[in-house]
């Protein structure tokens, strides 16, 4: 757990230095500074920021650097300092140490943000890194598999992008690489899939939660990214000439993704309005107790999709912190525990309240840390049901002061 925070010229944050327990709340207007907190929690937790990929970006205007600080309970020290041009120093206990990975170990940090609601619709990526956020804290051998498989994979692309037609030296190389491309990605597949089958019923707790009307309707899927019964090297070989002409590997662990399926357990004609040409009725329509068949995203309403972000998010908490306490004490891969962190920003904006007293009341109910955002006061009377001595702070142009 983080005792004290400290940060230099993040945003509008020039220096800050802050005392931190299980719960800590940050109140300020528009523009005063809270996400930026949560911004530098999570720079030292993952090396990056949560808002843009350039630390030009987050470092404050006329600074050549950020720097974020934290001392935990344990009185471990982890520092993070990040250049405009993406250097970057990484310190644990006044060390240096070159691996992001050695501090993410450390802070495990989950951002609860209901507003990211392209999650459901875009791209794989964000859906691949919450089951690998699992993975990575739970798992681990599964990290260095992850990294060789990145690094073979970026080389394989970047000769797929070089040439079209590959000589027999080139070929013998990219051979050698889908060798050792196929032993990782079965790996990554074998610690995802577990770690998956673990997740699902914790999920549907959380749906059961904060989206009961649902609670029999939404289930998760996990996709490989590849044919698992085959080797991977073997399908890569089939479809070489495809990469070629594509330029990247189209298949593999990287391709991997998370499915919200929703499934209805209504007769038809409750359902005939919200058909859309991606609906699959399965059985005899006549017998009218047809099942149809969505992604959950072409069905849920927007404030329904924020409750369903947050259950995903908030599902994974209890399946770390359960595992760390040693259900499984027959699998030594079990990492060793720590405190996650989870960054709430404006929730209030976000969810209604009834969600809001199950997020936190179950977040009280963990032995994890949590650090919150608000426009107002309005959330100070939950957070004190929930939590006995809550940290309150205001914020204004980028001055943090004790509430106390
Ligand atoms: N590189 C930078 N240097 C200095 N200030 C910056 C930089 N980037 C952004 N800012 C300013 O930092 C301030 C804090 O932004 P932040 O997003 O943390 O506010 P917030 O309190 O979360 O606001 P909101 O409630 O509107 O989301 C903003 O006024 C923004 O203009």
């Amino acid at each position: 757990m983080i005792e004290r925070l400290q940060i230099s010229h993040l945003r509008n944050l020039s220096q800050v230095n802050l005392p931190a327990t299980a719960c800590n709340v940050i109140i300020g207007a528009n523009g005063s500074g809270k996400t930026s907190l949560l911004e530098a929690i999570f720079l030292l937790s993952r090396g990056k920021s949560f808002r843009h990929h350039q630390p030009k970006r987050y470092i404050q205007h006329h600074q050549d650097n950020a720097t974020v600080h934290a001392k935990l309970s344990d009185s471990s020290t982890l520092a993070i300092q990040k250049q405009a041009d993406a250097t970057t120093i990484l310190r644990l206990n006044q060390t240096t140490v070159y691996n992001q990975s050695i501090l993410t170990e450390q802070l495990p940090t989950l951002l609860i943000d209901p507003s990211t609601m392209d999650m459901l619709e875009q791209g794989s990526a964000s859906r691949r890194q919450l089951l690998d956020w699992l993975v990575f804290h739970m798992k681990q051998g599964f990290h260095p598999q992850w990294v060789a498989y990145q690094r073979l994979l970026r080389q394989r692309n970047s000769l797929l992008k070089k040439s079209r037609h590959l000589t027999q030296v080139q070929l013998a190389e990219l051979k050698a690489w889908d060798k050792g491309l196929s032993n990782h990605a079965a790996l990554i597949h074998h610690y995802r899939e577990r770690i998956f089958s673990e997740w699902q019923p914790y999920f549907a707790q959380s749906i059961a939660q904060l989206l009961p009307t649902y609670a029999e309707q939404l289930s998760l899927s996990y996709s490989a990214g590849y044919d698992t019964n085959v080797a991977l090297d073997v399908q890569l070989n089939e479809r070489l000439e495809q990469d070629l002409q594509l330029g990247y590997t189209r298949i593999g662990n990287h391709r991997a993704d998370i499915h919200v399926h929703w499934r209805s357990s209504e007769p038809l004609a409750m359902h005939e309005g919200q058909l859309t040409k991606s609906t699959k009725v399965e059985g005899d329509v006549h017998t009218k107790l047809p099942v149809l068949k969505e992604q959950a995203a072409n069905v849920l309403s927007r404030g329904e999709k924020k409750l369903l972000i947050t259950a995903l998010r908030l599902s994974q908490l209890p399946l770390l912190l359960n595992t760390e306490k040693g259900t499984d004490n027959s699998n030594n891969d079990f990492k060793s525990r720590v405190t996650p962190v989870v960054l709430l920003d404006d929730i209030t904006a976000e969810l209604d309240d009834r969600a809001i007293e199950i997020l936190l009341s179950t977040l009280a109910q963990l032995p994890c840390q949590v650090f919150m955002t608000s426009l107002t006061e309005d959330i100070v009377p939950l957070v004190n049901k929930f939590w006995s001595e809550p940290n309150m702070f205001h914020v204004k142009q980028g001055q943090i002061s004790s509430a106390q």
